[in-house]
């Protein structure tokens, strides 16, 4: 096309007195993008674009008088040589600012451009679509472009990977046949499809623009899948981790409180919140140095380190606490704050178990070592009843000589200790005390106990031989405990021992000589079995050459309470326990049962109620319901009144400080003796 042939559509005006209102108008009612400038001689001298009468609209120019001056300013004129078809080429494609100046005889004169508005428009959008091109290169997304008939034009990088493909592959394809999933998104019957890619599985988006800048066509968004299913699998990891930590929390024994890294309370578990009173409501996202300043937990914030089994006292109750930081990048980000309640008393019980234990242990080691030596003398045998006085005063005569001894009462009631003291008081004193128990070794070793046996005596037996109890208590005493148990011929065996103090070992021939005292002692009625034939009469005779009878308890029930305090201060040394006494109920229970264990069982029930007595005192419901139920009856005849109560009380407190001495006690209670007997009698105190 001729540059004529454009400029003849345009009308020339002459513009040298035109105002500018009224190349406005002219412009607008003759739909023209330029208008010509002439000058006086109506030579076209340059063009008036929309744009130019834009921008000095914005600039404020006044809406009247020649706009010459303004043109001359702002019209600049190109070189005259510029060849033809470019200028054409320019005109066409420019937008704003740019005109042709036309000579008179219609031959172009030049360009005239808005240079400095063009490049600064350009400038502006070739920064812009740098600024997009690199948006697009680091997108994650895949981004590609189509036109308005859904030619692909652009494409990212980041789409060539989700691909495979190069740019220039799909450059010019229609977007639906290189992705027919993609149909459904233009169809608009999805918003988003799966679309399978070389190398990952990918979605699709899309949606349109239109700018009448720019063309018309379709923006499709492609986001790769595994990303989102790898956070969907982090998430679900994250939700179980949460459970799970919430169902420990529920069934944890302990109170467990969790904070984060401003010491606010994240989490809590359900004792905790009974411990201390708390709704969670409460606590949950409250700073815990307000609202549980007592549990100390900023501490480990400041220490960054593990505070394990401290002790902690809220309302007068002892707890241990644990406080633990979690720590990140050797950062704190959270604590946690255990709290041990429950368990604190079973852990104090156990401990006591164990250190009951280890007492009754090293005293029974201590007794072991002490074995075959007595370890009981007199005062061991604790009495305040005058009978039990008169019987030690007797046995301790008895022990200054050799004659055998024979030591009778129920099973329990001491016969033990008085062998062990009688050796201790005799002139044997320094000799071996062997005690042989003959109910609990079996018939056919008994000889072999007492008699030991020689090398060789027996196939499989041990080949070095063994020393029998009458060697090995040789120049001392041999205790025969439960003799009554033994067999008839061993009886026999035992007396000619006896009476000639000569053995042989069992298989062997040497005679054997020694010089044993022996004890022996038995609850058994010895005279029935002699009469029916189960007790030797010639050993019965042997034996029983000085006779010792103890008494059961029931019949020195004045011994109970002193047996009761001296059996409290012995246990309480072996059990490392600190019980001080009895409570009244369970103090009248003891003094009255029956006790057919005699001190055996009284020592007993007592070490199993110190066991258990919390408070102290030994109470009522520590002992056995075996005993509380074969309680007998109070006697009617004996109720008596409280003032008698506290009489009976007090004399057989006296009794018991003058370990029932009554010339002393009656004189300690400032009364007669004859009426200390009485009151003795009234209250049945024998
Ligand atoms: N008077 C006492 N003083 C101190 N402890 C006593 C007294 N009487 C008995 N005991 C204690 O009672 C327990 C039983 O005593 P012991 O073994 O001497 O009785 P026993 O009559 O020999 O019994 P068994 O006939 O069953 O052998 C022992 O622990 C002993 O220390």
């Amino acid at each position: 096309m001729e540059l004529r042939d454009i400029m003849t559509e345009i009308d020339f005006v002459v513009t040298e007195e035109l105002s500018l209102l009224e190349a406005i108008e002219l412009m607008y009612q003759k739909k023209w993008n330029l208008l010509p400038v002439m000058n006086e001689k109506r030579e076209p001298v340059g063009v008036f674009t929309r744009s130019c009468l834009y921008r000095m609209l914005k600039e404020g120019c006044p809406l009247s008088g020649p706009i010459k001056s303004y043109i001359k300013r702002h019209v600049e004129t190109i070189d005259i040589h510029t060849p033809a078809d470019e200028i054409e080429a320019r005109v066409k494609h420019s937008n704003v600012g740019t005109g042709v100046v036309i000579h008179k005889d219609g031959t172009v004169a030049g360009i005239l451009t808005k240079t400095d508005m063009v490049m600064s428009l350009l400038g502006s959008l070739s920064s812009l679509k740098n600024q997009l091109e690199t948006i697009l290169a680091h997108s994650n997304l895949g981004v590609m472009l189509t036109d308005e008939e859904r030619n692909i034009f652009f494409m990212n990088p980041k789409l060539s990977d989700m691909t495979g493909m190069a740019e220039e592959d799909f450059i010019g394809q229609e977007a639906d046949a290189v992705f027919p999933a993609l149909q459904a998104l233009f169809s608009g019957k999805d918003s988003i499809v799966p679309c399978e890619t070389k190398s990952m599985k990918t979605v699709a988006t899309v949606s349109s623009f239109q700018s009448s800048e720019l063309k018309k066509g379709c923006i499709i968004l492609f986001r790769d899948t595994s990303e989102i299913e790898m956070m969907a699998a982090e998430l679900q990891t994250v939700k179980a981790l949460k459970k799970t930590l919430e169902t420990t929390l529920e069934y944890a024994y302990d109170g467990i409180i969790m904070t984060d890294e401003h010491q606010r309370i994240q989490m809590v578990s359900p004792p905790f919140l009974d411990l201390f009173n708390f709704q969670e409501s409460e606590l949950l996202h409250r700073s815990v140095r307000t609202v549980l300043p007592e549990l100390h937990l900023c501490k480990v914030y400041k220490t960054q380190s593990a505070e394990v089994s401290d002790m902690m006292e809220i309302n007068g109750i002892k707890y241990i606490v644990h406080r633990i930081p979690i720590m990140e990048g050797g950062q704190v980000i959270g604590a946690i704050g255990k709290v041990m309640f429950r368990q604190l008393n079973e852990v104090n019980e156990l401990f006591k178990r164990l250190q009951r234990a280890e007492n009754k242990a090293s005293y029974y080691h201590q007794q072991y070592n002490q074995a075959e030596s007595a370890r009981f003398i007199w005062d061991d045998i604790w009495s305040i009843h005058p009978y039990m006085e008169r019987l030690k005063l007797s046995a301790a005569k008895a022990a200054k000589g050799r004659s055998t001894v024979l030591i009778r009462g129920e099973s329990g009631t001491g016969k033990e200790l008085f062998a062990h003291a009688i050796h201790n008081s005799s002139a044997r004193s320094k000799g071996k005390f062997v005690i042989v128990n003959c109910a609990a070794i079996p018939e056919d070793l008994l000889e072999s106990e007492f008699f030991g046996y020689e090398e060789g005596a027996f196939t499989g037996a041990r080949q070095k031989g063994k020393i029998g109890k009458f060697d090995l208590a040789n120049g001392g005493t041999l205790f025969l405990d439960e003799i009554g148990d033994m067999s008839v011929s061993l009886q026999a065996k035992l007396l000619r021992v006896l009476q000639e103090r000569e053995f042989y070992r069992v298989g062997g021939t040497k005679k054997i000589h020694v010089d044993v005292r022996i004890i022996a002692a038995t609850n058994r009625p010895l005279e029935e079995m002699v009469n029916d034939g189960s007790f030797r009469e010639d050993l019965y005779y042997r034996l029983n050459v000085i006779s010792l009878q103890v008494p059961p308890l029931r019949e020195r029930r004045e011994d109970i309470p002193f047996l009761i305090q001296k059996l409290m201060e012995e246990l309480n040394k072996m059990l490392g326990t600190t019980i001080t006494g009895l409570d009244i109920a369970s103090k009248e229970a003891l003094l009255r049962f029956n006790w057919p264990g005699n001190v055996r069982e009284l020592k007993n029930i007592l070490e199993r109620a110190m066991t258990f007595a919390e408070h102290g005192k030994i109470q009522l419901e520590d002992l056995p319901d075996y005993m509380l139920k074969t309680l007998p009856e109070k006697k009617t005849d004996l109720s008596i009144s409280l003032v008698e109560n506290a009489e009976l009380e007090t004399i057989k407190k006296a009794l018991l400080d003058m370990k029932g001495n009554k010339a002393k006690a009656a004189r300690l209670l400032g009364i007669s003796r004859s009426g200390l007997y009485e009151k003795i009698k009234k209250y049945q105190l024998h």
